[in-house]
């Protein structure tokens, strides 16, 4: 069930380094949500503290509040494994098992929470992979090992993965920048699909992927070198891209800046 993302007045360090500064953005559900922004301006480190993931990272920290429906994902007694199954998190690089097959791929994040029955593990890998759009590809294959599939559909078992486990927020560092135009689309399309179940955030260096997929668009970027980055402008994907609020945004879109 999709549900509301809050982050309020956030800011990320990296040890003694002040990586994002006083971010404040919702996102709501059943929709996508873009983040753009020059390189380091802090998209990707803004992301992945909306499912605690940059707690693999030492010396990464947050404060401020991150509330999923209203419930805050960094309260006390909150188990971040519990937080990465709700919000689900696709990479840059597609990353399936290699040698893993293409159904187990699917279903590990099930098999490791202890779900043995065959039947259901066939039902739900079925499920994900006609919900990443990759069923038709891979049905007479899904013994196959994952590492055998094209980079694009190595994504779509990645995704597929992701929602194996019936996320509520799926997340989406540059899915695209590792695959090929025709690749891409798919996935575009894809997100357009998932939409309807699932509240997305997606990173993207490419402002043309942003408007195209994204219902809202977040605006990222840096004061200085060497200054945390900063949420310049979250505004409806339409508004940002013909009549932002913001100059820096209107310079950065219209390829003045960045
Ligand atoms: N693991 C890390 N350890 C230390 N500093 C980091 C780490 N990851 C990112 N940073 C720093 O935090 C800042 C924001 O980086 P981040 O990767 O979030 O930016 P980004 O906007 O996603 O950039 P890009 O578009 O290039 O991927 C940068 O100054 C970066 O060098």
């Amino acid at each position: 069930m999709a549900k509301r993302i809050d982050v309020k007045d956030v800011d990320i360090y990296y040890g003694k380094f002040h990586a994002v500064e006083g971010v404040t953005l919702s996102v709501p559900p059943r929709s996508v949500t873009a983040f753009i922004g020059p390189s380091g301006c802090g998209k990707s480190t803004v992301l992945r503290t909306l499912n605690r993931m940059h707690e693999v990272i030492p010396g990464a920290r947050v404060e401020g509040q991150v509330l999923l429906d209203g419930e805050d994902i960094y309260a006390a007694g909150v188990d971040p494994v519990q937080v990465r199954r709700t919000i689900g998190m696709v990479f840059q690089r597609p990353n399936p098992f290699p040698t893993m097959s293409i159904r187990d791929n699917v279903v590990a994040g099930l098999k490791l929470a202890g779900v043995k029955n065959r039947k259901k593990l066939d039902e739900v890998a079925e499920r994900a992979l006609r919900g990443a759009n990759l069923w038709t590809e891979v049905k007479d294959r899904l013994h196959k090992p994952g590492g055998g599939l094209s980079g694009g559909q190595q994504q779509r078992l990645c995704i597929a993965r992701a929602i194996a486990v019936r996320p509520d927020v799926l997340l989406m560092d540059e899915p695209c920048s590792a695959l090929d135009p025709i690749s891409t689309l798919a996935i575009e399309d894809l997100i357009g699909e998932l939409k309807k179940d699932y509240t997305i955030v997606i990173v993207t260096h490419n402002m043309q992927q942003a408007a195209r997929v994204s219902d809202q668009t977040a605006f990222f970027n840096l004061a200085g070198v060497g200054q945390p980055g900063r949420l310049v402008e979250l505004n409806d994907t339409e508004k940002i891209f013909s009549n932002p609020d913001e100059k820096a945004t209107e310079d950065y879109i219209s390829g003045r800046f960045g």
